[in-house]
């Protein structure tokens, strides 16, 4: 709803309440409609202020009516009739005015801002345009160049910015409606024509504008459509009279508004919020547990993933013990990090905060820490051994982490004295860029150390996800089996530049290959080692492409025999220029040796059309989170989907692994999962998960509902 009041006997005050983001929802949008008009009529008021409750001017419509019939009065109108009106009106805005929201405010004829607000058009992020005439009536305000940018990406503009691009008339430190209302009384009687953003005119873009835009908008959206709309609303601005341009402004958002991307986008949305409430099996959730502040933090290891861990916590203003044995280690570390807080320092303009951090090689130094983040090799025996000594050093009630990408984070608590204390912290490389931490909860971690870990992640800009102990936890657990399928693949007939080039046009930012030489193919060497799927541990009476009685690719293996590791050696599954190259290019060696090995087995080569690569490679991942949820290791397909999609680059316009199951239909994934298992018998987990066939024999429910259907999580291992 909104409140209407009188100030100084002629300010008509308008405030949107409707907590916690004031959103455009109808009962808000008639509220506003009926308060407007009812100033407008009052002789006695002479300007109106619109404001927000509670801090926040209003973020944009509410996404939640878009899953229904929108009913209620539509924005366009109700922000016509403001702009229209002979009084003057004042946006004040606190804390964000987002989408509908800074719609609703370029149709007031001035805006003020707190210089702690935001404003921004992020509608593209979900899938849609400003449809509320933010295309047309931005560029009228700002010129088409930054409008179009802002449209386009969605970006979130702090009030100084705004204030110079004219966003805003003027920014305050101070009382923000009692500033607007001032304002408001000194601008009775001035002119209003020119206040009117649709009675602009517009200056010419910069040739070729529209065109450069849409190409590189092209290359960057990975078949999202919003922003090629975006662009061609904007560019009606720049081309047409006002009214011709929300014409087509209305035409594209129809065309936007039922999309499956929409749906997915905004589906994200959700999700991404709903994971902060987590569940654990024992009972407790983040609404009853409290997180312990943590002053003082400790990262041991300053290999790949230590150097990042400890970026994020000195960003964080958290002060860090960087511990690491290797001397070298710690000299490269230690360059590295205080590289990467120099490069933040000159970007913020800011003194560096290297201050913050004190590099050590003695563990001894971790005795006054509130936190501990293990990050040294993938050894269990290690990790082990540091564990214990941990338990020994640190204070009692100091909370232990692994950044354990796999192993056993029980086995790890049970050689300390305090399991309750631990958990595992699952960052992503580089751990400073990627916003996914998992957090692992083991079966004796308490609910103040998951809060404290979810917490902490939180301060760090990361999207935590609490997740169950199991090989791999979820992301690496679906990740394992879509890799091998992609090496399946390879055996029976594609190249990795078609497998790579089937996920990419699905809208993965690398294919599978791709990544797998940008990380270094020893990587999993090294797990597949460990596993005992090769190396000395392996039972060579198994038939050669056989390992622990199922199907198994040696390729990879192969690979790193031959000392071709991806990107750092030159060559893996495509070819460098140089160690260390970028630029994949296909490796006709690669295909020789494919060619070669495909005859030492027998393998005869087929045609594996991009339909296959698809289903095979992305319904086992599937099928695999089915498999994770009925194991209670996620709480719900929402955590599923949030993980693959800010972990593993699962473009965000699909929604995510499951999400994409139900667009596609879940019997149709089943019926496809069965072929493939019939074809491939050796593969166990092409066969499909009891949980997706009781939806299936439930009738499909649709994602939301799928929570029913699922056991009480309970502990894995
Ligand atoms: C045939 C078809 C015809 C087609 C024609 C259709 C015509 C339709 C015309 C419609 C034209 C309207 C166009 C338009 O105006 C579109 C929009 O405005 S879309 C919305 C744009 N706004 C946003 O994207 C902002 C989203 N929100 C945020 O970024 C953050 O929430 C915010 C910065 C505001 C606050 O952040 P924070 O403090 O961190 O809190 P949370 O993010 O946790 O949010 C708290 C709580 O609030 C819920 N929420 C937030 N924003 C909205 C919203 N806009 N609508 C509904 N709910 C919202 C959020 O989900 C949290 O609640 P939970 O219960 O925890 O999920
Ligand atoms: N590399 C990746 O992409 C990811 C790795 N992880 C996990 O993070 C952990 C670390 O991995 P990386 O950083 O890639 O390894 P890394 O090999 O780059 O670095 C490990 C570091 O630990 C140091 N170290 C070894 N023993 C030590 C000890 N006793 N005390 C202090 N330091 C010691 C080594 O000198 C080395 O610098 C592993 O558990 C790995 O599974 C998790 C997510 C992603």
């Amino acid at each position: 709803m909104a409140k209407y009041s009188r100030l100084h006997g002629s300010v008509g005050l308008i405030s949107l309440a409707n907590p916690p983001v004031n959103a455009l929802s109808s009962v808000v949008r008639h509220a506003i409609s009926e308060k407007v008009a009812k100033a407008f009529r009052d002789p006695e008021v002479t300007c109106v202020v619109i404001c927000g409750e509670n801090g926040v001017f209003c973020g944009g419509a509410d996404i939640r009516e878009f899953a229904s019939t929108m009913r209620g009065p539509p924005l366009v109108p109700m922000i016509d009739a403001i702009e229209e009106g002979e009084k003057p009106v004042v946006a004040a805005i606190e804390g964000v005015a987002f989408g509908g929201g800074l719609e609703l405010a370029l149709g007031c004829h001035y805006r003020i801002a707190h210089y702690k607000a935001r404003v921004g058009l992020p509608e593209v992020t979900l899938g849609l345009l400003p449809a509320a005439g933010g295309t047309q009536r931005l560029p009228r305000l700002t010129g088409v160049a930054p409008a179009l940018q802002l449209i386009t990406t969605g970006r979130h503009v702090a009030a100084p910015e705004a204030l110079k691009l004219g966003i805003v008339d003027q920014v305050t430190e101070q009382n923000t409606v009692e500033v607007a209302v001032q304002f408001a009384k000194s601008v009775v009687g001035q002119a209003l024509h020119n206040r009117r953003l649709s009675l602009r005119q517009l200056s010419c873009p910069p040739d070729g504008l529209f065109e450069e835009t849409m190409a590189q908008i092209k290359q960057r959206a990975r078949g999202a459509v919003a922003p090629i709309a975006c662009v061609q609303a904007v560019k009606a601005a720049a081309t047409l009279p006002f009214k011709a341009g929300m014409d087509k402004e209305r035409d594209l958002m129809a065309t936007l508004f039922n999309s499956g991307q929409a749906k997915a986008l905004q589906y994200s949305f959700f999700a991404q919020r709903s994971v902060a409430k987590w569940n654990l099996p024992n009972g407790a959730h983040s609404g009853i547990s409290k997180a312990r502040a943590v002053h003082r933090a400790a990262v041991i290891g300053l290999g790949t993933m230590g150097r990042g861990i400890v970026v994020s916590l000195v960003r964080a203003g958290i002060s860090v013990i960087a511990m690491e044995t290797n001397e070298k280690q710690l000299h490269t570390g230690k360059k590295m990090v205080i590289a990467i807080l120099e490069k933040d320092a000159q970007k913020h303009n800011a003194a560096p905060r290297a201050d913050l951090v004190h590099f050590t090689e003695r563990l001894s130094d971790l005795s006054n820490v509130d936190l501990v983040i293990e990050a040294v090799y993938e050894d269990m025996v290690l990790k082990k051994d540091i564990f214990k000594q941990l338990s020994m050093i640190c204070k009692p009630d100091a909370f232990l982490c692994t950044n354990t990408s796999a192993l056993n984070v029980d086995e790890l608590a049970a050689v300390t004295g305090r399991p309750e204390m631990v958990v595992g912290m699952h960052f992503f490389a580089p751990a400073h860029v990627m916003k996914l931490l998992e957090v692992v909860y083991g079966q004796h971690s308490s609910p103040e150390a998951v809060a404290t870990a979810m917490q902490l992640g939180k301060r760090l800009g990361k999207v935590s996800v609490a997740v169950g102990n199991c090989p791999g936890f979820v992301g690496n657990r679906m990740m394992k089996l879509y890799v091998e399928q992609a090496h399946f693949l390879l055996e029976e007939g594609a190249t990795p530049e078609q497998v790579d080039e089937a996920l990419e046009e699905f809208g993965f930012a690398m294919g599978i290959f791709k990544v797998s030489d940008l990380s270094g193919l020893d990587v999993g060497w090294r797990v597949r080692k460990e596993a005992g799927l090769t190396g000395a541990g392996v039972d060579w009476k198994e038939p050669p492409r056989r390992r622990q009685g199922r199907r198994y690719s040696p390729l990879a293996d192969l690979l790193c025999e031959k000392g071709h590791l991806g990107q750092k050696t030159s060559r893996g599954w495509y070819l460098y220029e140089k160690p260390g190259g970028r630029d994949p290019k296909p490796d006709q060696g690669l295909h020789s040796f494919l060619v070669e090995y495909r005859s030492k087995y027998g393998l005869k080569a087929r045609r594996i059309d991009k339909d296959e690569v698809l289903e095979r490679c992305l319904f086992s991942l599937i099928n695999e989170g089915f498999c994770i949820l009925d194991d209670g290791i996620a709480s719900g397909p929402e955590d599923v989907d949030v993980i693959y999609v800010h972990g593993y680059g699962w473009p965000r316009h699909r929604g995510g692994p499951m999400f994409y199951a139900d667009m596609v239909g879940l019997s149709k994934v089943l019926e496809r999962l069965e072929f493939y298992h019939q074809a491939h018998p050796d593969v166990p987990y092409l066969k499909p998960s009891p949980l997706l066939r009781k939806l299936v024999r439930n009738g499909s429910p649709p994602i939301r509902e799928w929570r029913e259907f699922l056991k009480r999580p309970h502990s894995h291992l």
